[in-house]
């Protein structure tokens, strides 16, 4: 070989630990080459064996190894050498939470196939984006020509091509000289105590630290936003010590105890440097001589034990689920701290939903955000390949490119994904806006978006810029054999609908029609409400209807499908709900837990295209109809009546039963809605009412908001009738169970038989 790849890692090294930055060394070739350089390497760099790590398929050297699948564990933890294998296969995700665990001076290492073939090398990672009916052969390598085009193009990026023994980038960016810089000094006036501020690495950790005092105040909520290892949990656990040694009690929770270690060591080192012997630490508990400790709890538990804390502080808030955190909300002081661009998807739940939220809140809101790293110097050139290479930090356009956009100014465009790869702007813009509508957009949707063939993407631009971004799914069209493996209990990639329908809700021919799932829709937040998500949904639906560029390949033989199909799956508000049902979708399903990230129950919605898909939708729809009441009093007894109103209102009219009660069952109803009849005694004759309600929504028949979750809480879900006056604000539960009765007298007028119409009569005041 005639390049020194072990004096250039030298070289690497040396320089990195000059700027306190990071470098990143590729060794492209065959893989025992690469290996061997490796080896080489690593025995003649000073790095300590605890300080490295392998992330690949083999534990070949003598350092810590991981499977790329666990490059998860190294989040938060730092690294001097991490080498990566990439021979077999490359997970996107992986990759960034590497690269955020090499530390300033430290090397990144990539062990890869020659550059040229890279693009075309297929490994477990592409597999898992060859969703039936398309083959590992119909996935593409953009993801990984991208990569090497921002490998080749990026500082501080050494590129040893180890086949031809050739040195194609020696990555040395010949850094200026770094001036100290100088202490970060403690705001002038402060009320927690100058230790904390002496104890914060950065200026801006400082400021962040100072944003806590605002808590010493009531109704008040921090909210901390940072990339990666800006410091941000080490901040919030400084602001957690100062308050224990004022005395006041500090409750922590964050997704898992491990994420609030750093918060627990930086509260412990400052409250044993300033009262030493006084303080008790713990790792999940503190406790000082003031008085005061920090605590501790999973959020569930948390949510259940505000009451004894005074402070409340969330750690990696985003990865919580919405329902969590507005629980949590309920803390009269409380902080949020959370990480924007994530290397796995750390949510966007938190901006795109609980931000409302919060603003809603009585509490007046401090924000925060940390820029500075810690573990790096500040513009780090591996950083700045990292957050380019896994679009970690895609937006949408900035708002006065499209505040004029209306659905006339806008054009409707097919986002090919070499159009995306060829032009960055536009990808930056289209996954931007799927990023922050979205509450876990992570790399591997990078790679999705530009490789996985069963995935489209469509957006309306104004002026060229993208302002609504629809990423849709191909689904259906599956065999009878995958089809009957479904069926029976096994699992099939993608294909989302078909498989809900087919597995949970025991139907073997829904896998067959084509169908095209509305994975995800987005407006730019600057230009909602003005009709621009509805417009692309009826181009989508234009554009698929007309066979032509709609048309789908199937697993059976060669022929091709028009899309029968529509459909949509999401976690279930009331006004997404209302959305879709205008633009002509209907409910078929509501999931039987809340999903886990949003807290949610999903929904799953359909619009017919053809006869097969009207066939689909509507045995599903009559189905749900169907099984609704019974779901109400069981799984779904916890579902928000606003969700359950919505969902049965964009059901077809024509779906379910016809009501079918017999003549006593409609003396018993109109009994309780006119006379002395009582709901309690037969419960279950008022409920096919409720719901056949709720699905007509007749026009001559006008409840209140409040009698329509009446029906759902009471009729449906069975609640008690103190439960549901207190949830429904009525004065006492005799007046709920008279709001009750009074509820159903229009409902007997409009759907009463002549058994019904004869007590109204009998009772009716004169
Ligand atoms: C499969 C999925 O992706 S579901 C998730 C959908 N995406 C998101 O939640 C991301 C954030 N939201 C958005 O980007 C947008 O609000 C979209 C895509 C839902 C709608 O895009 P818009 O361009 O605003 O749609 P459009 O103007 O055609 O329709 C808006 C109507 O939808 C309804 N609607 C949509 N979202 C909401 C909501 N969160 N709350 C209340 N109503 C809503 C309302 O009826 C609204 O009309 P209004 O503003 O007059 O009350
Ligand atoms: N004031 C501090 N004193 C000592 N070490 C610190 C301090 N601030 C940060 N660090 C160290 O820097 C690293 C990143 O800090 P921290 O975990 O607080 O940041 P973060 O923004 O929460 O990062 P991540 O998102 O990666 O968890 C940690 O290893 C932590 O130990």
């Amino acid at each position: 070989m005639d390049v020194d790849a072990v004096g250039l890692a030298e070289s690497l090294r040396e320089e990195a630990k000059r700027a306190n930055e990071r470098r990143l060394l590729v060794l492209a070739g065959d893989r025992e080459r690469g290996y061997d350089a490796l080896e080489s390497i690593l025995d003649s760099l000073s790095v300590p064996i605890t300080a490295t790590t392998l992330v690949g398929p083999e534990d070949r050297l003598r350092c810590e190894q991981l499977p790329q699948v666990t490059a998860s564990d190294l989040l938060g933890t730092t690294r001097e050498v991490i080498a990566v294998d990439t021979h077999d296969e490359l997970q996107p995700n992986a990759l960034g939470k590497v690269t955020g665990a090499v530390d300033g001076g430290g090397l990144l290492i990539l062990l890869a196939p020659p550059l040229e073939d890279w693009p075309d090398r297929r490994g477990e990672f592409d597999a898992s984006l060859a969703i039936p009916p398309f083959e590992l052969e119909d996935v593409t390598g953009r993801f990984r020509k991208r990569l090497v085009e921002t490998l080749r193009a990026h500082r501080g990026i050494a590129i040893v091509d180890l086949d031809d023994g050739r040195l194609e980038a020696d990555g040395l960016t010949d850094p200026a000289p770094r001036l100290p810089g100088g202490a970060p000094t403690p705001p002038p006036d402060h009320r927690f105590p100058t230790a904390a501020y002496e104890a914060c690495l950065t200026s801006d950790q400082i400021e962040a630290v100072a944003a806590f005092e605002s808590l010493c105040e009531d109704e008040r909520a921090v909210v901390l936003e940072a990339d990666r290892g800006r410091g941000k949990s080490s901040a919030a656990g400084l602001a957690a010590g100062a308050f224990a040694l004022a005395g006041e009690r500090v409750l922590v929770t964050a997704p898992a105890a491990r994420n609030a270690t750093e918060l627990f060591d930086r509260a412990g080192e400052l409250c044993e440097c300033l009262e030493g012997d006084a303080v008790t630490v713990g790792s999940r508990t503190i406790e000082t001589g003031a008085g005061g400790s920090i605590r501790f709890r999973e959020p569930s538990d948390a949510v259940d034990h505000l009451e004894s804390a005074d402070v409340v502080i969330v750690d990696e808030a985003a990865a919580l689920p919405v329902a969590t955190l507005e629980s949590l909300l309920a803390a009269d002081r409380v902080a949020f701290a959370t990480t924007i661009h994530g290397y796995e998807g750390a949510g966007r739940g938190f901006s795109v939903r609980f931000r409302d939220r919060l603003a809603e809140s009585d509490h007046e809101v401090t924000d925060c955000t940390l820029v500075e790293p810690i573990r790096y110097a500040a513009g780090d050139p591996i950083e700045v390949w990292a957050f380019r290479a896994l679009l970690l930090d895609a937006r949408p356009p900035v708002d006065p490119l499209v505040a004029d956009a209306a659905p006339e100014t806008v054009e409707y465009r097919r986002l090919e994904p070499d159009e995306l790869l060829a032009d960055d702007g536009l990808l930056r813009e289209a996954f931007g806006l799927l990023v922050l509508a979205h509450y876990r957009t992570e790399p591997n949707d990078l790679a999705r978006l530009l490789d996985a063939p069963n995935l489209e993407a469509r957006a309306l631009v104004h002026d060229g810029h993208v302002v609504t971004v629809a990423l849709l799914a191909r689904e259906g069209t599956l065999s009878r054999e995958t089809r009957a493996m479904m069926y029976e209990g096994g699992r099939v990639r993608g294909n989302m609908l078909p498989d809900v329908l087919t597995s949970q809700l025991r139907d073997e021919a829904a896998g067959e029609p084509a169908g095209l799932r509305v994975v995800r829709i987005a407006t730019h937040h600057a230009v909602r409400s003005r009709g621009l998500g509805s417009r692309l949904l009826e181009r989508i639906e234009r554009e698929f209807a007309d066979g032509g560029d709609g048309s789908v390949v199937s697993e059976n033989a060669d022929e091709t499908h028009a899309i029968d199909w529509l459909g949509t799956g999401f976690g279930a508000t009331p006004g997404l709900l209302e959305f879709w049902r205008e633009n002509g979708y209907g409910t078929v399903h509501v999931s039987t837990t809340r999903n886990d990230a949003s807290g949610e129950y999903s929904a799953l919605m359909l619009a017919p295209m053809t006869d097969e898909g009207t066939a689909l939708r509507d045995r599903h729809a009559d189905w749900f109809v169907r099984r609704f009441a019974a779901l109400s009093s069981d799984a779904l007894d916890d579902l928000e009546p606003d969700v359950a109103r919505a969902a049965l209102r964009s059901v077809d009219a024509d779906a379910g039963p016809p009501l079918a009660l017999t003549d006593h069952e409609w003396r018993v109803v109109a009994g309780a809605a006119y006379g002395p009849g009582l709901f309690d005694v037969d419960p279950g004759a008022f409920r096919p009412l409720a719901v056949r309600y709720l699905v007509d929504d007749p026009a001559t028949v006008d409840l209140t908001d409040r009698e329509e979750r009446l029906l759902v809480t009471r009729v449906l879900q069975g609640r008690d009738w103190d439960a549901v006056a207190d949830r429904l604000a009525y004065h006492s539960t005799g007046q709920c169970k008279r709001a009750l009765g009074d509820a159903f007298r229009p409902l007997v007028e409009y759907y009463g038989t002549d058994a019904a119409l004869e007590v109204r009569d009998r009772f009716a005041e004169p």
